[in-house]
């Protein structure tokens, strides 16, 4: 199953810089492991924003919600979630929309 997901992060200013920076570096590596699993297939920073667009790829609605609650920098997000599924005029493969 396909999923867009917005995620805006939103980091309080005062929280320690050294704690911030550990956060953003488990982030990275466990969203490069979803990469290189297929699951996290695109990941787009929003210009101008601290936000990404991201596209998923998992089993089901619940895998994508025990993946978005691991993620460290969770608790400082706003996270919008978009169930998709193919449209009758792609010309993609349809296993992509599977
Ligand atoms: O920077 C972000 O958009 C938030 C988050 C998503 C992946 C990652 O490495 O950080």
């Amino acid at each position: 199953m396909l999923f867009h997901v917005h995620m805006l992060v939103d980091i309080p200013l005062d929280l320690d810089k050294t704690y911030v920076e550990e956060l953003k570096a488990k982030e990275k590596a466990l969203s490069q492991d979803l990469q290189r699993q297929g699951k996290w297939t695109h990941i787009w920073r929003i210009a101008g924003q601290y936000a990404n667009i991201s596209i998923f790829n998992v089993a089901s609605a619940g895998e994508l919600h025990d993946i978005l609650l691991s993620l460290p920098l969770y608790p400082f997000m706003q996270v919008e979630v978009t169930a998709l599924c193919q449209h009758y005029s792609s010309v993609k493969n349809e296993e992509d929309a599977h």
